[in-house]
């Protein structure tokens, strides 16, 4: 599995600066955190990478495939896209999404429905299954955004802040699925919450300004540059202070 970033400039507006503007990032390895202030391009290129908004530069290439050229539908059927807010219809209910979900993505029938209950079980909304989505509380709500990435068993799972709004108990809950799932896909996780980043992925990447200012292994990050305490909120802080300065 990886994903090859390169010349990548992408905008909202002609003549803004670019929200990212990368010229060469390679993802082999994960769990990979993707961290970086506030407005720091994260959600972009995460929805870049999803295939969900084409850049104005540049090319993202999946598994050897381009994203936004001619074998583009068949590098997004790797990727699952958490994204940061997602709306549900609120009349269906978390298995009638998923199963939908599933159709879209041409997963047959039989497997559709062993797929749902895995992913439901997996993100522990098992007592909600049967219940409409517009029911759901926020916290549930993320948790069925995750499940709804994880449904098409991705090569490539895309998860921007999926622990945030959520109780320790599915924070932890959450963090163990990007661990388990580190083994089997690429798994790249945005968070402002370094713990949980420090505590799951194997490298690290730190966004500034929409370019990398990091990429590394997160444990030598993590010793490098988080002080004696090896405190992964200090290592993001130094770095971010290097960048600037
Ligand atoms: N829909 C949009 N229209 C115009 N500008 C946008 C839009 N979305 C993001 N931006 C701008 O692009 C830049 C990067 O934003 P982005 O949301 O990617 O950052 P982020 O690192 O995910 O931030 P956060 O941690 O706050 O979620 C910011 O300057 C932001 O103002």
């Amino acid at each position: 599995m990886s994903v090859v970033v390169s010349g990548l400039r992408c905008s909202y507006r002609s003549g803004d600066r670019p929200a990212v503007s990368i010229d060469s990032l390679e993802l082999t390895a994960g769990p990979v955190g993707l961290v970086g202030v506030n407005g720091a391009g994260k959600s972009t290129l995460l929805r870049t990478l999803a295939g969900a908004r084409r850049p104005q530069h540049g090319t993202v290439v999946i598994d050897g495939k381009e994203l936004y050229g001619r074998h583009g539908r068949t590098a997004v059927q790797g990727v699952g896209y958490m994204p940061q807010e997602i709306q549900f219809p609120g009349e269906l209910s978390v298995t009638q999404v998923l199963r939908y979900l599933c159709w879209l993505r041409g997963i047959r029938s039989r497997a559709a429905t062993t797929r749902c209950a895995q992913v439901i079980d997996a993100v522990g909304l098992i007592g909600q299954a049967d219940q409409r989505t517009r029911q759901l509380s926020g916290g549930m709500r993320r948790r069925l955004a995750l499940a709804a990435a994880l449904v098409s068993e991705p090569r490539v799972l895309l998860l921007d802040e999926p622990t945030t709004g959520l109780d320790p108990e599915q924070r932890a809950g959450v963090r163990r699925i990007v661990a388990g799932f580190g083994e089997e896909c690429l798994t790249v996780m945005s968070s402002h919450v370094m713990e949980d980043v420090a505590s799951v992925t194997a490298t690290i990447v730190v966004l500034h300004e929409g370019s990398v200012h990091y990429q590394g292994v997160t444990d030598a990050f993590v010793a490098e540059r988080g002080g004696p305490e090896r405190s992964p909120e200090l290592a993001f802080l130094s770095t971010i202070a290097r960048s600037k300065s």
